[in-house]
């Protein structure tokens, strides 16, 4: 058991702790866990040091200042006093230690249960704690340790003890967050059992929290412990303790400071050491450290130079470039996407799943995980977003560029009713008072269809249906007026009689404020429908771009064409199969030399293996292939497959020939983004 406890606390930590190698720690972390090692290593190894015994009078004055034999000086009673600080510190850490860990051990087995088990284990522990909680903690510390004596182990249970109700309290916390996760309700569902569930799957994970909380705890349980000593009901003389050696240090203030300095400084860095170390393990499980956070921007990656705006072009996008930095190596999850969109058109970014979709608009919005470093040029109206710090960045955000994700349900605050949420952005952003952020949101309420929007200010999310909630964020995504609205798979999350609905709203709002809308989506059929232009993305890269019309009729490159052969469409005869796209998409980490799609393309010659095809274009497609699916050939017939078979490369090859010959571009030229955005 223990074992299996090992490995399960190993494989949270080291999940946490291998993301983190990467630099996510920070150079304070490794700084401050070096300050912790060395006093440790110091309070361990104090009998084999070169040092002066802590309560040993040496020849000489006492109250002598810092020297090359004593580097702390020397105390009124002439005591080597960076002795008394080593040997101090074997107290102090030693509490610290000892105290967190009797907490802990107390304190998580009970947390858990209250988590996983709720009900009537939940509400008695959490009563007890709560009363628990409710005692004045340092007056109990003082009474016990006045009645039962000033003794190590004394202080060390009085301390341990009264940290159990936070160990409690937040190892509760953690287990009630994942045991609600879908890998523990898949785990469930598989029948295992509830031990194993905790073994395996629940407490790894809450060993990152647990880990961080311990450091913290340390810091409190040394100040602690330090007034304790200070009031002279911590270990007794002639042991040393931190808190000991500045309330003797004290009175020597004026004529001795280095006395009460000494320890006082080690304390003080340790504890902030330790608060530092528990910190930064907390932001490897924090959302806003995992997640979004303002991007940083890699000069190694960008582009060259500035760029110039292409004409009146709305977003403009240049070589954008998004790389994660993962223990695996570098994932060019974006590598290079270029494309411009105008007012009042809606572009589609179209790809299997995990071809860069979302990755692309995280990366133009700026909102990138910390291990994501990004190059190329964002320009909205000819401002380069790419250039703007966090600040600048946040006035574009809810501002200029709207978003709407995926999941509603995730995207709105439980906790929170729908009026604060839609009139938060009119506050902040555009300095409403609450009477008129209320009005605005009861118009932008009803302007997306809910029916009395005055009452349902009042609700909360989960008081809404799947369609209502996605029509408030998309209210919120509006409220301030974008000029761009990206919308994240909007319709992914709700039932497909409520998509057509949502779509058609985000349809009649761009044409109402005349605002362009990038929409991502897995279903070719929406984007047919509601798109004008389409990019197709593979691999991070955009494979083929276009105005979705053709791209959708006449798709030039094999990937857009096997996509298209896999979507389902309402005229298919009974039991037609599904084309599916054979292997599997190439590891981001370690591209493959020449085409990505190369292993999966039936029209494959030794050419894409050797050069990656550039983009072409041929108007109005953009594509990159070397064997464009011939034009006189529409998707629309093999789609239904009715089509001939996949024609041999040599065939494919004379039929693209008898195509116009296309131009190489590195990135859209101005008269292929006049026809992208509709120019
Ligand atoms: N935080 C991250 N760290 C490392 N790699 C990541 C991270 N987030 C995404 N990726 C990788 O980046 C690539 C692109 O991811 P992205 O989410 O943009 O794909 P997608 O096309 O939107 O897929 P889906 O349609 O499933 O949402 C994927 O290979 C993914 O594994």
């Amino acid at each position: 058991m223990r074992r299996r406890l090992g490995r399960g606390l190993g494989r949270g930590l080291g999940r946490g702790l291998g993301r983190g190698l990467g630099g996510r720690l920070g150079p304070a972390f490794w700084l401050a866990a070096c300050w912790i090692g060395l006093v440790l290593l110091a309070a361990v190894l104090a009998d084999l040091l070169p040092l002066a015994r802590y309560d040993e009078t040496l020849a000489g004055p006492p109250q002598s200042g810092p020297s090359a034999a004593h580097p702390f000086g020397t105390d009124g009673l002439g005591r080597d006093v960076l002795s008394r600080v080593v040997y101090g510190a074997r107290v102090s850490l030693g509490v610290g230690v000892g105290a967190v860990l009797l907490g802990l051990g107390i304190g998580a087995p009970l947390g858990i249960l209250a988590g996983y088990r709720r009900k009537a284990a939940d509400a008695v522990i959490m009563a007890v704690n709560d009363v628990a909680q409710a005692f004045p903690a340092l007056v109990f510390a003082l009474a016990v340790v006045a009645f039962a004596g000033a003794s190590l182990r004394n202080v060390l249970i009085v301390l341990g003890v009264l940290g159990i109700p936070s160990w409690v309290r937040l190892i509760r916390g953690a287990t009630l967050t994942f045991a609600e996760r879908e890998f523990v309700l898949a785990a469930r569902v598989l029948g295992t059992r509830d031990r194993r569930i905790l073994w395996r799957e629940i407490i790894p994970n809450v060993a990152v929290p647990a880990a961080s909380y311990a450091f913290i705890g340390m810091a409190v349980v040394v100040v602690a412990e330090g007034s304790l000593a200070f009031l002279g009901l911590s270990v007794q003389a002639p042991t040393p303790t931190w808190g000991g050696l500045i309330n003797e240090g004290r009175t020597l203030m004026e004529t001795a400071p280095h006395v009460v300095l000494a320890p006082s400084v080690v304390m003080f860095l340790t504890v902030l050491s330790f608060n530092l170390v528990g910190d930064r393990l907390r932001s490897l499980t924090d959302v806003r450290e995992s997640g979004l956070e303002p991007v940083r921007q890699a000069p190694e990656i960008a582009a060259p130079a500035p760029i110039a705006p292409v004409g009146d072009a709305l977003l403009q996008v240049e070589g954008l470039r998004t790389h994660l930095v993962t223990p695996r190596g570098l994932v060019k999850a974006v590598d290079g996407v270029s494309f411009a969109l105008d007012r009042g058109r809606t572009l589609a970014i179209v790809g299997e799943s995990g071809s860069g979709k979302s990755m692309l608009i995280r990366s133009i919005l700026g909102l990138l995980p910390g291990t994501a470093v990004r190059g190329g040029h964002v320009l909205l109206s000819g401002d380069d977003l790419t250039a703007y710090g966090p600040a600048e960045m946040r006035s574009v955000l809810g501002l200029r560029l709207g978003t709407v994700f995926q999941d509603p349900m995730t995207a709105l605050n439980p906790v929170r009713t729908i009026g604060t949420q839609v009139t938060e952005p009119l506050r902040v952003h555009l300095r409403m008072s609450r009477r008129e952020a209320r009005d605005e949101a009861v118009r932008l309420l009803a302007s997306v269809g809910i029916p009395d929007p005055a009452r349902m200010l009042r609700r909360y999310p989960h008081q809404l249906s799947g369609g209502m909630r996605q029509r408030v964020t998309i209210a919120m995504a509006l409220s301030c007026r974008p000029d761009v609205l990206f919308a994240d798979e909007p319709t992914t999350a709700l039932d497909v009689t409520i998509q057509d609905q949502v779509l058609r709203l985000l349809h009649r709002l761009r044409e109402e404020r005349d605002m362009a809308v990038v929409l991502v989506s897995h279903d070719l059929s929406v984007v047919a429908q509601w798109a004008d232009e389409v990019i197709v993305m593979y691999a991070g890269r955009v494979v083929e771009r276009g105005p979705a019309a053709e791209v959708f009729a006449r798709p030039r490159m094999p990937y857009t064409e096997a996509l298209l052969q896999a979507a389902p469409r309402l005229t298919d005869p009974v039991h037609h199969r599904l084309r599916v796209i054979p292997g599997r998409p190439p590891d981001l980490v370690d591209l493959p030399q020449g085409c990505a799609f190369r292993a999966r393309c039936p029209y494959a010659t030794p050419r894409c293996a050797e050069d990656a095809p550039p983009l072409l274009t041929d108007h109005p497609h953009t594509y990159a292939c070397w064997h464009p699916r011939p034009t006189q050939n529409p998707a629309t017939t093999t789609a239904t497959g009715e089509g001939a078979a996949a024609p041999s490369p040599s065939e494919n090859g004379e039929r693209a020939a008898a195509a116009p010959p296309p131009t190489r571009v590195g990135s859209p030229s101005s008269a292929e983004r006049g026809e992208q955005s509709g120019r």
